[in-house]
């Protein structure tokens, strides 16, 4: 089945006006993380479900409850189920995707208002947060969509989808919406799907595409170290009383190596070193130090080897620091001792390590680190949330539709890649359902998913689109 050329047309015919649909998309901060843009999270889904309705979809809002977050009952964004075609000759494919972002502000140094979307024509980069991570690629499917519509041309596949608004934060209740829908049998919203297809990572660098088959996991911690009952005066009680930011910065100092070496205990034994088949693998993707340099703004890589730079995104696991609540950090010299103060920090993790397995490890260690401190200060670690991480069957019809897909509009080979970030969902959906799973991203490793300018080439959007339309065709010719 050869993707009809008035599809592909229609993309290009079509780029500016879908430009625009994703500035709107763009304007809705639908920040899950911050409680205070709740309702824009919402305002957002609400968007998306007109959106699929317009364009043909029938849709459910699954409404999955409430949740306490900094102290806040909330309650969670909808799922958005979505279903169009049922034809039992077609293949059932489940598109996944999440409508909620990272938090942004211009204050963090973005050079353009990071919720207004910015076309720089020069360099035909579309600035805005969730341009890339994952907007973007989420109007690539209502994209394909309205080309079908307003062409009238019969959807290869049979779509289902399913649409969070929590990913960024832990994507709450959508694994037990899952299971739930999955024991519903026949009335189920995902029966008969066939494979999955998830556009939420990157490229490598920025000129390969590729199609990833593994994740990482993530266990995300809160640790929290109170002392006074209110903000103290340096001056006049320094010296006299435990510091809970003096107490925090040390342990904080405890978790991870300059390096990257994570030193909590059993943390790094649980992994295998790589054979060398693997690495292999690894010196064969179009990757190089350079690319990390470039996409980072400047020349900090831990190695110059591009093995063991690369090893530490796909297969190891890594420990970053985020940030201190709480901490001065404001302009001017304040001097204040915090009466308490909460790190962030996570571990990325990897095949076998699960989250049930690391949470007690750094449990224990940290409580051991802050009982050597003798400090008179409390100590509260929490786990945040968590995913396990994730790999796939690369040689399945479904990889090698992607790769058939890749080819015709890229007019190359995709590299087969893992992904060091994290979708929790993944592996629910691949062992709820029993089917396989295919990450196809559209933006580029120098996107700036999570930083600031994040951004999606235009190309990237467009020729995007039509990878996405271009694999359902793939899809749609496999024999059953
Ligand atoms: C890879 C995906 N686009 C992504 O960014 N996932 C997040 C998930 C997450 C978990 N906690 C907060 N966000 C990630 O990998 O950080
Ligand atoms: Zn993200
Ligand atoms: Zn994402």
């Amino acid at each position: 089945m050869a993707t009809p050329s008035q599809f592909l047309k229609f993309v290009d015919d079509n780029a500016d006006r879908f430009i625009k649909r994703l500035g709107e998309a763009v304007a809705i901060p639908s920040v899950s993380g911050d409680g205070k843009y709740r309702p824009e999270v919402f305002r957002m889904s609400a968007w998306l479900d007109g959106q699929l309705q317009s364009l043909g979809v029938t849709t459910k809002l699954v409404d999955l409850g409430k949740h306490v977050m900094d102290d806040q009952e909330l309650p969670l964004p909808p799922a958005i189920l979505g279903r169009i075609g049922d034809d039992p000759k077609k293949k059932t494919v489940l598109i996944y995707g999440h409508y909620d972002v990272q938090p942004a502000q211009k204050s963090d140094g973005w050079d353009t208002e990071p919720f207004t979307l910015v076309v720089d024509e020069k360099t035909g980069k579309l600035i805005g947060r969730g341009s890339t991570d994952d907007k973007g690629p989420i109007l690539g499917w209502l994209n394909v969509l309205e080309a079908h519509k307003t062409l009238g041309l019969e959807l290869p596949v049979n779509l289902r989808f399913c649409f969070e608004g929590m990913e960024e934060n832990g994507s709450e209740g959508l694994d037990d919406l899952i299971k739930t829908e999955v024991t519903k049998g026949k009335e189920s919203w995902f029966d008969g799907v066939d494979c999955v297809c998830i556009s939420d990572n990157y490229w490598l660098n920025s000129r390969t595409p590729c199609l990833t088959y593994g994740l990482r996991g993530l266990v995300y911690f809160k640790l929290t170290i109170s002392g006074p009952a209110r903000d103290l005066h340096s001056g006049v009680f320094g010296r006299m009383v435990h510091e809970p930011m003096t107490d925090l910065i040390t342990i904080m100092g405890k978790l991870v190596t300059p390096d990257g070496t994570i030193l909590v205990p059993g943390v790094e034994d649980m992994v295998p070193s790589a054979q060398d088949d693997e690495i292999a693998i690894y010196e064969k993707l179009d990757y190089s130090v350079k690319d990390v340099e470039d996409a980072v703004g400047a020349p900090i890589t831990l190695s110059q080897d591009k093995v063991s730079v690369i090893m530490g995104r796909m297969r190891l696991p890594s420990l970053s620091l985020h940030g201190i609540e709480g901490a001065f950090y404001g302009p001017g010299a304040k001097t204040v001792i915090p009466a308490s103060v909460s790190g962030k920090f996570s571990i990325r993790i990897v095949p076998p390590q699960t989250p049930e397995a690391i949470e007690p490890l750094v449990k224990k260690y940290v409580e051991q680190e802050f009982a050597k401190l003798n400090s008179k200060n409390k100590l509260k670690i929490e786990n945040l949330h968590d995913g396990r991480p994730w790999l796939a069957d690369h040689r399945h019809w479904n990889y090698e539709a992607a790769i058939r897909a890749t080819e015709a509009v890229y007019k190359r080979s995709p590299d087969l890649t893992r992904e060091g970030g994290s979708i929790p969902v993944t592996l629910t959906f691949a062992e709820s359902l029993g089917v396989n799973v295919l990450l196809l991203p559209m933006g580029r490793g120098d996107d700036g998913a999570h930083s600031t300018n994040e951004k999606i080439d235009r190309s990237n959007f467009i020729e995007g689109s039509k990878l996405l339309g271009t694999y359902l065709y793939e899809v749609g010719a496999i024999k059953a």
